[in-house]
């Protein structure tokens, strides 16, 4: 049963970032009293107190979580990074911290955001659901390797008087992000963006960010004792499964780019972006490269992965709040300063 939040303290971890800004101003839309922890500021909001500090000091934590209702865990080193180290810091020794002082300080509620690439490995995942699908036991990257720690320690939390859930969002895209429209962007200004990998016809999710939020507004209006939801995994997505490629098309041609239309063979590139990622390895002592193409990109890029949000529905009536084709209108109108305003050559499919 959904519990009215109006004047509930809550507290976002990683509430500067782009999930964690949007989740705040629909918090504070429905009436919970928000408070921010991050590692630095990123905008001013009156009705927001800012914590500023580092969730792997407990110390910093603290005063953030006392007489916090509930916890939203939204911060990570961003996902695309190769720093090993940091990835386990954060997202694994932190988010035992988080635990830690919740209980320390009496708070019983915590919702973390996952990932559902905790279940990807780079083969294909059709209308996967969360009871069908075991952890990854070989993740593509530390930050899949360090989500998978996180989400079963946040589980694992889960008692008689803490109560933990964990949503798994995919491919959240929309207004003030900086990964998936900015690099994308970036990719299709140097000439990168011309090649589809594989046919074409790989079908995934991805999901507006509004959605993204409305999940975790439902998980913690339902987690309270002896609900479906305490100690459970939800994937949330926009449920709108789409080829990646037609997603990729209408967002660059929405912003004035080229379509993608030079296909390249999926292995061949998988191969390429090992080998990458092997000389990044072993130059690493000496400097640091950050290839534009990485076994997990091609993966995503070339592989079916795209999730049933069913159990989502049964146990806290999730249903998407925005359709794709909106949350494409709000994400370009968003982005003037990625638009193309060079002209476009056409160019036929091959
Ligand atoms: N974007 C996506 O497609 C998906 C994201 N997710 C998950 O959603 C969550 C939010 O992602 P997103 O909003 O895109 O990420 P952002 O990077 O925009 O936001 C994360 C925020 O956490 C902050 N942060 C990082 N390390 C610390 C720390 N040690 N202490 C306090 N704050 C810290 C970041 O600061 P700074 O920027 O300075 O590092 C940033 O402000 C993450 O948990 C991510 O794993 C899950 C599925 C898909
Ligand atoms: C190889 C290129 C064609 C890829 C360009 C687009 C990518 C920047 C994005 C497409 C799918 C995205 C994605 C993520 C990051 C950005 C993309 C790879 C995540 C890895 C972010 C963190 C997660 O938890 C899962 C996401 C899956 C989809």
């Amino acid at each position: 049963m959904a519990a009215s939040m109006k004047g509930k303290r809550c507290l976002v971890i990683g509430g500067c970032g782009f999930l964690g800004r949007h989740l705040c101003e629909v918090l504070l839309e429905k009436g919970w009293t928000v408070q921010v922890f991050d590692i630095r500021t990123t905008f001013e909001d009156p009705r927001i107190k800012f914590f500023i500090g580092d969730l792997c000091k407990i110390e910093d934590l603290k005063p953030a979580l006392e007489g916090v209702h509930c916890v939203f865990h939204c911060a990570s080193p961003a996902p695309l990074g190769n720093n090993k180290a940091l990835f386990y810091k954060v997202n694994y020794e932190g988010t035992q911290n988080i635990i830690a002082t919740c209980k320390e300080v009496g708070v019983k509620r915590l919702v973390l955001t996952s990932s559902a690439s905790v279940v990807y490995e780079g083969k294909g995942i059709r209308n996967g659901k969360e009871d069908e699908l075991p952890y990854a036991t070989k993740p593509l990257d530390y930050y899949t390797e360090t989500k998978i720690l996180q989400e079963k320690t946040v589980l694992a939390a889960n008692s008689q008087d803490f109560y933990t859930v964990a949503i798994r969002p995919h491919g959240i895209f929309g207004p003030r992000d900086l990964q998936l429209v900015p690099i994308a962007v970036d990719m299709a200004r140097k000439g990168k963006m011309k090649f589809i990998i594989g046919d074409g016809k790989n079908v995934v999710d991805f999901t507006y960010v509004g959605n993204v939020v409305h999940g975790h507004v439902l998980a913690a209006e339902h987690l309270n004792p002896g609900s479906p939801v305490c100690g459970k995994a939800y994937h949330i997505t926009n449920a709108e499964p789409i080829f990646f490629w037609t997603f990729m098309t209408r967002l660059l041609t929405g912003l004035g780019y080229p379509a993608p239309h030079i296909h390249l063979p999926y292995t061949l590139l998988y191969i390429l972006a090992l080998i990458m990622q092997f000389v990044a390895w072993v130059l690493s002592p000496i400097t640091i490269i950050s290839p534009s193409l990485s076994p997990m990109k091609v993966a995503l890029a070339g592989t079916d992965h795209f999730y049933s949000c069913e159990r989502a529905k049964q146990d806290m009536g999730y249903k998407p709040v925005f359709t794709l084709d909106q949350g494409l209108k709000l994400t370009m109108e968003s982005y003037p300063e990625l638009k193309n305003t060079e002209p476009v050559e056409e160019k036929k499919s091959q």
